[in-house]
């Protein structure tokens, strides 16, 4: 089997508060994998505990190539300067740091910063070329653009995809919708210790329906429809609306979004 990671039985607590009531789950060789979850979910749990950085209860945890995890912020020295920090993880890991990797990070250009003067997505790159010295073969990223402008999200979804093209495998958390959507080829949903869902987005979609919202004004005021079936319901409406005199001024439509479903079923609404 081409699994880069496999995952059976996962369980752990913090005292009496069950966290992981068992989780199976496996990634594949070269996809980039996301676990999802509200806050206290149990996603950094999850991916420390697959990193070998927290112990779990119960369960079987496979783990084939190399692994690269990125930093969370402020996890760094505040004087250290990029470089600095780069020569100490590669004599660390005992490699050489590959200059192609760091040029495309922009690490290079910031020199003469100390840690405590990188911006936010300044750190967060620093701390992928870190992760990604080792030459991994699996990255592990937790919400790797938090608190990122779009440039720097832009760009640092960039990067993940360059390292999918390199055949990496990409495992990360996110409570960045659009990003999971944009990037991701399958995702974990955690909801109360357990996976809700796990597949494409286009199978989470097909799953809980895409619900179109529709706001209609017309002469007569303004109505809200929820629908599955775009089409059959604009040619509903608009046909009711024309037979009883009312004439349409607007209409605009919410095609929901991941995030939607995603709530759906982690609140146990989906099924
Ligand atoms: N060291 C710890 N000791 C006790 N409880 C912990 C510890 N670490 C995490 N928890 C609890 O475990 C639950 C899961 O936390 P975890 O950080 O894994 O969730 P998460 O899904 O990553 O959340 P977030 O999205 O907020 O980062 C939370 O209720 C949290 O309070």
């Amino acid at each position: 089997m081409s699994y880069a990671i496999q995952i059976e039985g996962l369980k752990k607590s913090y005292g009496d508060h069950i966290v992981l009531k068992g989780l199976n789950f496996h990634v594949e060789k070269g996809e980039i994998f996301a676990l999802l979850g509200v806050n206290g979910a149990g996603k950094t749990t999850a991916l420390e505990i697959i990193e070998n950085l927290r112990r779990c209860e119960e369960g079987r945890i496979v783990v084939n190539g190399r692994v690269g995890i990125q930093l969370q912020s402020a996890s760094l020295p505040d004087h250290i300067r990029p470089m600095e920090a780069v020569r100490l993880f590669a004599k660390w890991n005992r490699v050489e740091a590959d200059p192609s990797m760091l040029a495309a990070l922009g690490i290079n250009e910031l020199a003469k910063k100390q840690y405590i003067e990188l911006s936010t997505g300044q750190k967060r790159r620093l701390h992928l070329a870190l992760a990604l010295l080792s030459d991994p073969d699996i990255v592990f990223l937790d919400e790797p653009t938090a608190g990122l402008d779009v440039e720097g999200r832009l760009s640092l979804h960039e990067q993940i995809r360059k390292l999918k093209a390199e055949g990496k495998t990409i495992v990360l958390a996110s409570h960045d919708m659009a990003e999971v959507e944009n990037l991701c080829d399958r995702i974990a949903i955690l909801n109360d210790g357990a996976i809700v869902f796990i597949g494409t987005v286009e199978e989470l979609t097909a799953k809980v329906g895409r619900r179109y919202k529709l706001r209609i004004e017309t002469d007569q005021g303004e109505e809200c429809y929820e629908a599955d079936n775009i089409g059959d319901t604009m040619l509903a409406l608009l046909e009711n609306y024309k037979q009883k005199g009312v004439e349409v001024l607007d209409i605009k439509i919410d095609r929901g979004t991941l995030e939607q479903h995603f709530i759906d079923i982690a609140r146990g609404n989906g099924e």
